[in-house]
């Protein structure tokens, strides 16, 4: 991991919240970052020039040894302490696994799961993630079934296209692409959507679900999922843990604290109006940052060795970058990576894992439709 010499995460002030934020995150930048420089990090600057460079000899070759023994292929050594959990890397042993799994089924019973997309509107993001999705549904053998809508649509075109999918068996999985023009009434649409094919988990019924003890969910959002399938595969313990999550959106914030909860750790949610996000998040072993404000986290944030899933996406202008811009996460991954014992980078972190989700879910929909083991 290489990394610069000067933090760049005091430039928050050049990140944009473009649109494909507001779809995961609606607009909340409501947190001042902490002003002032970087707070000083736990090694001189120098040093974070060159791997392991002047670290003390002992500690060196137990960071070697610990990344070397490691029983989990999806993390390395950063060039500081904590271990990049390589969303790219797990999403991809998830997505083969379901592909087996499909595979299985369609040779036990002739079934192959299928995925109804519905895209209103022809915002270039949106065309993108819904590209995407499609590309993965192909690679496992998921059949995928697209409605593309103009943004003119009306609401209820929409919800006559949701209730033909709801009724055609060869679909399991339904999933309208957020975000929908202004014009429409997202709780309208999603309530549209059967319970039992609703692979987002955006059906109210599911979130209750999800809150509620002893009740489950028929499916759990795919971005929260991603998140805690990420700490168990990095075998981070949660149960008894302190986890605070940042950001409270139905999507991500809500849901990832519920998850966190039914794993049995102890979890504060910091948004907005929080006092003292900085103090609260500093007692935390678990860390997800959902909020949607670039570099938001910074190193004095975190406290030593606590975990972190960066869920941010945010693209912040870089001249040097083909795009004009790049993505950063919602925490400062190079203060953040000095101090963590784990951290999601961006991207390549929960991005990903978001899509080998909803490629679970659809799986796991049709198996439980079809009474398949
Ligand atoms: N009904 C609905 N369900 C969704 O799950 C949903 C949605 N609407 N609307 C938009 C958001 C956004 N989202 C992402 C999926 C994958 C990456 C992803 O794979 N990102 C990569 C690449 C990023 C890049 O380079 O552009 C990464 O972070 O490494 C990101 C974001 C799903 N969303």
């Amino acid at each position: 991991m290489a990394s610069s010499i000067l933090s760049d995460c005091s430039s928050c002030a050049t990140s944009r919240l473009l649109p494909l934020r507001r779809a995961l995150h609606p607009p909340t930048p409501r947190f001042r970052p902490s002003p002032g420089p970087a707070p000083l990090p736990r090694r001189p600057l120098l040093a974070a020039a060159t791997p392991l460079p002047l670290l003390p000899r002992a500690r060196r070759m137990a960071a070697l040894a610990a990344a070397a023994s490691s029983a989990d292929p999806a993390t390395v050594l950063a060039d500081a302490s904590a271990k990049i959990i390589d969303g790219k890397l797990v999403a991809k042993q998830i997505r083969e696994e379901v592909g087996v799994e499909i595979a299985r089924m369609k040779d036990a019973i002739g079934v192959v799961p299928g995925l109804a997309v519905i895209l209103v509107g022809s915002r270039k993001d949106s065309q993108t993630y819904v590209r995407n999705k499609k590309r993965a549904c192909d690679a496992v053998g998921i059949k995928s079934y697209e409605v593309n809508l103009p943004e003119d649509a009306s609401e209820y075109e929409v919800i006559k296209h949701i209730a033909t999918f709801n009724d055609d068996p060869s679909v399991h999985g339904i999933l309208v692409q957020l975000p929908l023009p202004r014009h429409m009434n997202d709780e309208n649409i999603l309530n549209a959507v059967s319970i039992e094919k609703d692979v987002d988990g955006f059906h109210p019924v599911n979130i209750g679900r999800l809150a509620m003890q002893g009740r489950d969910p028929f499916f759990v959002p795919c971005t929260p999922k991603g998140c805690m399938e990420l700490l168990h595969r990095s075998g981070v313990e949660i149960k008894g843990k302190r986890a605070v999550v940042i950001g409270r959106s139905n999507i991500v914030g809500t849901p990832a604290a519920l998850l966190l909860q039914k794993a049995n750790a102890t979890v504060s949610i910091v948004h907005s109006k929080t006092k003292n996000p900085e103090e609260i998040t500093r007692q935390a072993d678990i860390i997800i940052a959902a909020v949607g404000v670039a570099n938001l986290v910074r190193g004095s944030w975190i406290k030593p060795g606590a975990a972190i899933i960066d869920v941010g996406i945010n693209p912040v202008d870089d001249p040097a970058s083909p795009r004009g811009y790049r993505l950063v996460g919602d925490v400062c991954f190079e203060e953040a990576s000095k101090v963590a014992g784990a951290i999601t980078p961006v991207p390549g972190g929960v991005g990903p894992m978001t899509i080998a989700m909803l490629l679970s879910n659809t799986l796991d929909s049709a198996k439980r439709i079809h009474k398949f083991k």
